[in-house]
């Protein structure tokens, strides 16, 4: 890739160019360590380190050309602006060909249900022949090849230069997981979103945005945003949840046409008649056009809200009904989201989760107490560096919807756990639970004091392989230490 530096600024706002030449750009970085000869090296000031620092390092390394916020006394051309992240974004999107102005691109945002969602619409896209793409927190995959994320929605540059090797593997579509931070800080600037699919609205990340208000915000960005700099044969669309209050909201942030999907209310995409069991959900969907009937395999109210985004979502692609029920009824559910760890034959059952909302918590909970024929057991905790004041909250859905709750860590992170457990059980007013800080042993108690037909939820890591403690990141899977702890049960009977 070669573009000059005056073309890959041509289309910031405002900008303040120091030099005389216009060098050739060889590829776009945020990280000095990765800077050669030709780079463009965007400096930002970060939550932990101002990039500024390294602008030094990176002209050593040949840097052509800095992006700052500030002049500084370096003998490369600079383009100073207000905000380099926002810029970089921009420039992203010009170094990598503008790749969303040619693609199918659908957007997903709202606190819980993007992962799943997003990975409902993947299959039945890929189903139908599309060759699709995704992104979110679990990885990015597109022609079968899987990469590791580092966050939910990648940084502009990584992100723009993902569109790129999509398109040059073919990728029509692609479903994208947008998150609320993502939306703040303008990862996701000059994206062009051809579907924005909201999934609902709960407590999660007031740590970042302050208030419940200023979340909506963030998340409404993508409906504000949708459909700017449209063409007119490139219609966007919103697809929203009727039955979640911030919809109403949304709908006067875009300009887009809108779609419902719902249960309870009066939604277009509707379910009717549902009916839940442990295997899944049974209704019937109702489009504008026709009816039909639905048997998900995945379990809860949530799982029948995510199959209608889905439904709702790709809509637009023509795709039969027919088809994409079908599809939708393959799916035995996502990596990390009510997995089942024990087989039939064993005497109780053990699931792995990824709630880490109170709402989800709740969700997930509601559906277990729907099925569950013995007790249920809850192992939880809650992430640090991370929204504090859903912690109580957590614990005291945990002990309100369970039988008896081991409150332990998550990811601390820089935190102290003691202090994250004391902010938990803050929320308990019963005196059925047990603090056991390390998360192996709090599944081990669990698996050990379970009666024949309880259910065990672990909740909070779902696909995570990792546990962050302190600034150190350790090999942790919920899923295979609760299978040891099964065993090596099991084992001794
Ligand atoms: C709070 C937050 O969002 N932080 C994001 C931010 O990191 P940062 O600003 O702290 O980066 P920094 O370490 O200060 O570095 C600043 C600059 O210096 C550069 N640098 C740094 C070190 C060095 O030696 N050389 C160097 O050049 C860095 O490349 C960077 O350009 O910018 C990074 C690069 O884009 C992000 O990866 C990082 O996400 C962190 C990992 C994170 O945990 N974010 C969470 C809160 C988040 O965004 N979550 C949402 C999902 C939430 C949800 O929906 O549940 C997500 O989309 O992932
Ligand atoms: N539509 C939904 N409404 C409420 N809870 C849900 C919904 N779908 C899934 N959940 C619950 O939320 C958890 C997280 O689901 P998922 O990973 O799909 O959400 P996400 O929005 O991608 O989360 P993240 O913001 O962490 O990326 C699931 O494990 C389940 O407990
Ligand atoms: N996207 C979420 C994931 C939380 C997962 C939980 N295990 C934690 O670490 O808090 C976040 O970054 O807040
Ligand atoms: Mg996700």
């Amino acid at each position: 890739m070669k573009k000059l530096l005056s073309d890959v600024i041509s289309t910031l706002p405002s900008s303040e160019y120091i030099g005389k030449e216009d060098p050739e750009i060889l590829s776009v970085e945020m990280d000095n360590r990765e800077v050669k000869p030709g780079s463009l090296f965007i400096c930002v000031r970060g939550f932990t380190v101002d990039g500024h620092t390294f602008a030094p390092d990176a002209v050593k390394r040949g840097a052509a050309a800095l992006v700052t916020e500030e002049r500084l006394d370096v003998n490369v051309p600079q383009v100073v602006v207000k905000d380099t992240r926002r810029a970089m974004a921009i420039i992203a999107s010009a170094f990598f060909d503008y790749p969303t102005a040619s693609m199918n691109l659908i957007g997903i945002t709202g606190t819980n249900g993007k992962t799943t969602t997003s990975h409902l619409i993947e299959k039945v896209l890929a189903d139908a022949g599309v060759n699709t793409g995704l992104i979110g927190t679990m990885y990015t995959r597109f022609d079968g090849r899987v990469q590791d994320v580092k966050n939910t929605t990648p940084e502009s540059l990584p992100l723009q230069k993902t569109f790129y090797n999509m398109k040059e593997h073919g990728v029509e579509t692609a479903v994208m997981e947008v998150s609320s931070h993502a939306l703040e800080m303008g990862r996701v600037r000059g994206i062009h979103y051809d579907t924005a699919v909201f999934t609902n609205l709960s407590q999660d990340h007031l740590d970042y945005h302050g208030t419940m208000e200023e979340y909506l915000h963030a998340k409404g960005l993508l409906f504000s945003q949708l459909g700017n700099g449209y063409s007119a044969d490139r219609q966007p669309l919103a697809i929203l949840n009727g039955d979640d209050e911030a919809t109403r909201k949304l709908l006067v942030m875009t300009a887009a046409p809108v779609l419902t999907y719902g249960i309870d209310s009066d939604a277009d995409i509707k379910a009717a008649d549902v009916v839940y069991d442990e295997r899944g959900a049974s209704f019937t969907v109702h489009t504008p056009e026709k009816a039909l009937p639905v048997q998900l395999n995945m379990v809860g109210k949530f799982s029948v809200y995510n199959a209608l985004a889905a439904i709702a979502a790709v809509r637009s692609t023509g795709i039969a009904l027919e088809q994409v029920v079908k599809s939708l009824e393959e799916v035995r559910g996502v990596s990390g989201r009510m997995e089942k760890i024990t087989d039939p034959h064993h005497p109780f059952t053990v699931l792995v989760d990824y709630a880490h909302t109170p709402d989800s918590l709740e969700n997930v909970l509601t559906a277990i107490r729907g099925f569950a024929r013995g007790k249920i057991l809850t192992v939880v905790g809650c992430g640090g560096d991370r929204d504090r004041t859903k912690r109580p909250k957590m614990a005291g859905i945990a002990e309100k919807l369970s039988d008896y709750v081991y409150l332990t860590s998550d990811n601390p992170r820089s935190e102290d756990p003691v202090q994250i457990l004391s902010d938990m059980e803050k929320g308990l007013k019963k005196d059925h639970y047990a603090i056991i800080s390390d998360r192996r042993k709090a599944i081990e108690a669990a698996v050990r004091e379970a009666g024949d037909k309880d259910v065990i939820l672990v909740a909070g890591k779902g696909h995570e392989t990792y546990q962050i403690i302190g600034d150190k990141t350790y090999d942790f899977d919920d899923r295979a230490v609760a299978k040891e702890a099964v065993e090596a049960l099991m084992g001794h009977e």
